[in-house]
């Protein structure tokens, strides 16, 4: 089974508005509710590739009953721990340019925590914890440590897409696959990525410490997929950009579901890269005929360490 784990869920408020102004009032034709949070859309993605999994994580209040509800539509499998919060909205403004304002994720309580390591080591050999999303700074690092030594011993894949300061403490761990987009690649190491040289140098350092698949997406730019045996660069395919709040997460998404069928990394990539190209040009999250669509499109080849970028 594949277990995503989103402990900042959110309720995506996403508004179009032609010519978004700040400071002025600003009025949208369409507005939308997706549930969010990374490891969700990871789970919704799965789902319309096939592939069944569970959502795990923290909601709470009307929101997160919301989210519940939406998810149990989708006939996705959720077992959140609830929280006497409410879960956060965020707020997508969609205009000439894409903003976002994410809200901080819940305060969790030592029984909460708990609850969540009862549901780690409920796991099985051959599971995946895909933790996905801010982790609050609230929670130690080591809590997030131990929940993946629990997966180490236990022989399930851990993956790992998050940032900031707790990105740094949990590749400590033993990660199958971390996906971190150029930006926090670059805040990791305290650099700016400004080119394919420079995500694939610092996508071996993480390999050298033991990670196993370091997947750097560049947006519109495709994605870099790094391992200790080769590095493969793949062109995201051209298309009208509707929305790519999700594309990240569908890369995820595309890549360990495919993965956990047929174990081969190359046409893994492939998946991934065309789940994020799907979903940036939808206004919701990819569909599986979006996906097939896209597959022959995505252009992948070896990448050379003297590549020119
Ligand atoms: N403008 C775009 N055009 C085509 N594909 C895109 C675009 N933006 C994102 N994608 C696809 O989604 C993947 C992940 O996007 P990215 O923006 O790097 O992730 P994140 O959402 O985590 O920042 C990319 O590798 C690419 O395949
Ligand atoms: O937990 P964070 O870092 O605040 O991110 C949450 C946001 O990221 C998303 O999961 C989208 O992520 P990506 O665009 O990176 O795929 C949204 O649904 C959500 O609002």
């Amino acid at each position: 089974m594949i277990y995503t784990c989103t402990i900042s869920p959110s309720i995506d408020y996403t508004v179009y508005v032609p010519e978004f102004e700040s400071g002025k009032l600003n009025r949208s034709e369409e507005v939308h509710y997706y549930p969010g949070g990374k490891g969700i859309n990871v789970s919704r993605v799965l789902k319309r590739l096939g592939i069944t999994s569970q959502a795990l994580g923290y909601a709470g209040g009307f929101t997160g009953q919301y989210i519940k509800d939406f998810l149990k539509n989708e006939e996705i499998k959720t077992d959140f721990i609830e929280t006497s919060t409410i879960t956060r909205i965020n707020v997508k403004v969609k205009s000439t340019q894409e903003t976002e304002l994410n809200g901080p994720g819940p305060e969790l309580s030592t029984s909460q925590l708990l609850a969540l390591t009862d549901k780690v080591q409920a796991m099985k050999k051959g599971d995946w914890f895909v933790l996905c999303g801010s982790l609050p700074e609230s929670i130690a690092f080591e809590f997030f440590l131990e929940l993946a030594t629990q997966c180490e011993k236990k022989g399930v894949r851990f993956v790992l897409d998050t940032s900031g300061p707790a990105l740094k403490q949990l590749l400590k761990a033993s990660v199958f696959l971390v996906k971190p987009n150029q930006y926090e690649l670059g805040e990791l190491f305290g650099v700016e990525i400004s080119s394919v040289s420079d995500a694939f140098y610092y996508a071996r350092r993480l390999v050298e410490e033991g990670t196993e698949n370091v997947i750097v997406s560049m947006g519109g730019d495709g994605a870099l997929l790094v391992t200790k045996d080769f590095a493969l660069i793949a062109k995201a395919p051209a298309g009208t950009v509707v929305n790519t709040v999700g594309s990240g997460d569908s890369l995820v998404a595309g890549f360990i579901g495919c993965y956990s069928l047929t174990e081969d990394s190359y046409q893994a990539f492939r998946t991934g890269v065309a789940s994020g190209s799907a979903t940036a040009f939808r206004s919701d999250l990819c569909q599986v005929e979006d996906v097939e669509k896209l597959l022959g499109q995505v252009e992948i080849y070896p990448f050379e360490e003297k590549e020119v970028t």
